[in-house]
C-alpha cells in the first residue's frame, strides 16, 4: 500500500517566541513543500505570526485555542517577546501552556482524520504525554544547537549540583566541555527539589528524551559530533534530523527595509558593525550607556537595532544626543530589524550578537564574524562553539547583568572591521558550508529534511494498517 504525503497529518506546536517560532515555521514550510498535510496550533495574538506562511501556503490549517490565563502574566500577552527580559517569565509561559492539553484532547479525539505526530518545540515536553496517551508520536523541535541541546540534556538528566570549585563539567559530551556555574541556563540553576514548577520543567525535559524523534536546527558538518552524541543519548539512531539552518521569513520590520539597505549601500564593503541582542534580551541602561560610548568613540559605522520594551524602566534607553551625534555613522533601529537582509549585506563587517542560535547561524551563514556577548540560556555555549571550537568570533562581554568596560569594548569593535580580521576567512568558508546543507539535490539538512518526511508517511502508514 502506498501512502501520499498528503494522506499524513501532522500537528505543528510553536513556543511562542520569536526565536523558536521562527525557526519552526520555516520548518513548517519545509514539510509542507513536501505535500504534507499540517495544522498549526496556535493562540490569536500569536496568529499575524504565521500570515507569510499562510499566504504561501493555504493548505496549512490553524487550530486557534485561547491563551490560558495566569496572574503574572498581563491579559493580552501571549508572546515572551512582549514580556520582560527575565527567566522567570519563561518558565512561566512554559507552564502556563500545559494547560492547552484539555482543549487539545478534545481536538484530536473529535478530528476525523487526526494528526499521526506532533512536532512540537522543547519547551513543550508535556505534548509527549498527550502523545502517548492518543498512542500517536511525538517529535521534539530544537530551536538549539546540537551542542547546546547535549548540555541542556545532560544537566536535566545528571541534575549535577553547584560545587567548589563553581564549575559544572560535562565529560560525556566530545570536547568535555565545562562552564561555570553562573553560566549555565537559569531555567537549570533556578530548579528547586520538590518545586511545582521546577518538577514540572524537569519532567518536560526527560519527557523530550524519551520523545520518539527529534529535528535540530543545526546541520551535520557544523555539528557532527554533537549531533552523534544526542543519537546516543537519544536511543533511536535514525530518528535524530539535522535540518537546518533554518531561517526566518521576512516579517514587518520597524524601519523601511529599502531605507536600510539604501544606508548599507553608501558604506564601504566589511566595515559596519551590526548590533542586536535577539528577540528577548534587554539591555540595562548602564550596558546602553557604555556600549553607546564604545559604539561612538571606536569611530565605526553600526547599525544598532534596540528592543522595544515601554513597561520597563531602567533598560533599553539610549544616552541623550547620541542618536543625533551618530547621525550618518549609526544607524539606530529601535523594535524589530530586518536582521537577516543586514546582515547578507556586503557592508556588514561584523556582528556583536549575544550568541542566541538563530543569530549565530544567520551571522555564519552570511559569512559575518562575530563578537559574542552571551547573557544566558545557551548562548554561553554558542559563544564557545564559536570562539574556542570554529574560530570565527571573538569575545565581546559576558553575562546579563555585566557593565562592559566601553574602552576594551571600543578597541574590540574597532579591531572587528579592521583590514586585518583573522577570523573573516574561516566563517566565509563555514558559509558556503552552510549554504551548501540546505541546497537542493544532495544537501545534508535536505537529505535530513527527506528522511524526517518518510519517517512521517510511515507513521500514516502504519497506523492504516491498525
Ligand atoms: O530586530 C530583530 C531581532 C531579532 N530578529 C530575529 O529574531 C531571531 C532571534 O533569535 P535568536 O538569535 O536565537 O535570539 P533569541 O530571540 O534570544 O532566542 C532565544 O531562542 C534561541 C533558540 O533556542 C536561543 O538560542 C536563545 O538563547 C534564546 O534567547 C533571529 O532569527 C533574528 O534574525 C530580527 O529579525 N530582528
Amino acid at each position: 500500500m502506498t501512502i501520499l504525503p498528503t494522506e499524513t497529518h501532522i500537528l505543528i506546536f510553536p513556543f511562542p517566541a520569536q526565536g523558536h517560532m521562527m525557526p519552526l515555521l520555516d520548518l513548517t514550510h519545509k514539510l509542507a513543500t513536501h505535500g504534507l498535510t499540517i495544522t498549526i496550533l496556535i493562540t490569536p495574538k500569536n496568529l499575524p505570526f504565521l500570515n507569510p506562511l499562510l499566504s504561501l501556503h493555504p493548505s496549512i490549517k490553524t487550530l486557534v485555542l485561547h491563551f490560558p490565563t495566569h496572574s503574572s502574566i498581563p491579559s493580552g500577552v501571549e508572546n515572551v517577546k512582549d514580556m520582560p527580559s527575565n527567566p522567570v517569565h519563561i518558565i512561566t509561559m512554559i507552564r502556563i501552556l500545559a494547560e492547552l492539553r484539555d482543549p487539545l484532547l478534545r481536538w484530536f479525539k473529535s478530528h476525523p482524520s487526526p494528526p499521526v505526530a506532533i512536532i512540537s518545540d522543547m519547551f513543550l515536553g508535556w505534548t509527549n504525554h498527550l502523545a502517548r496517551q492518543l498512542n500517536i508520536r511525538r517529535i521534539v523541535f530544537s530551536p538549539s544547537g546540537a551542542m547546546a541541546l547535549s548540555v541542556i540534556y545532560s544537566l536535566w538528566r545528571d541534575m549535577p549540583k553547584r560545587n567548589q570549585n563553581e564549575l559544572v563539567s560535562f565529560s560525556r559530551i566530545p570536547n568535555s566541555p565545562e562552564f561555570p556555574w553562573f553560566q549555565i541556563s537559569t531555567i537549570y540553576r533556578t530548579y528547586v527539589e520538590g518545586g511545582t514548577d521546577s518538577e514540572f520543567i524537569k519532567d518536560a525535559f526527560c519527557a523530550n528524551l524519551a520523545s520518539w524523534g527529534l529535528v535540530v536546527n543545526s546541520f551535520t558538518e557544523l555539528e557532527g559530533v554533537y549531533l552523534d552524541h544526542l543519537k546516543k543519548e537519544f536511543g533511536h539512531h535514525d530518528h535524530v534530523w539535522a535540518v537546518g539552518p533554518l531561517f526566518p521569513h521576512p516579517g514587518p520590520s520597524s524601519v523601511p527595509v529599502d531605507d536600510v539597505l539604501t544606508w548599507l549601500d553608501r558604506c564601504e564593503d566589511n566595515k559596519v558593525v551590526y548590533v542586536c541582542f535577539g528577540s528577548q534580551t534587554s539591555l540595562t541602561n548602564d550596558q546602553m550607556e557604555q556600549l553607546a560610548s564604545s559604539l561612538g568613540r571606536s569611530r565605526v559605522k553600526f547599525i544598532w537595532c534596540i528592543r522595544e520594551e515601554e513597561h520597563v524602566r531602567g533598560y533599553n534607553l539610549i544616552p541623550s544626543g547620541f542618536e543625533d551625534r551618530m547621525a550618518g555613522r549609526g544607524l539606530i533601529i529601535r523594535g524589530w530589524a530586518p536582521q537577516v537582509l543586514i546582515l547578507s549585506h556586503p557592508a556588514v563587517g561584523a556582528f556583536l550578537t549575544h550568541c542566541g542560535w538563530n543569530s549565530v547561524l544567520e551571522g555564519l551563514a552570511a559569512g559575518v564574524p562575530m563578537l559574542a556577548w552571551p547573557m544566558g540560556a545557551d548562548q554561553f555555549v554558542n559563544a564557545s562553539l564559536l570562539v574556542d571550537k570554529l574560530k570565527v568570533a571573538v569575545r565581546a562581554c559576558e553575562g546579563a547583568t555585566t557593565v562592559p568596560n566601553w574602552e576594551e569594548l571600543a578597541r574590540v569593535i574597532k579591531e572587528s572591521v579592521s583590514e586585518n580580521r583573522v577570523n573573516r576567512e574561516r566563517v566565509q568558508k563555514l558559509s558556503s558550508v552552510a549554504v551548501d546543507a540546505i541546497k537542493d539535490g544532495g544537501g545534508s539538512s535536505v537529505k535530513g529534511l527527506e528522511m524526517l518526511v518518510q519517517n512521517l508517511v510511515k507513521l500514516k502508514l502504519k497506523s492504516s494498517d491498525l
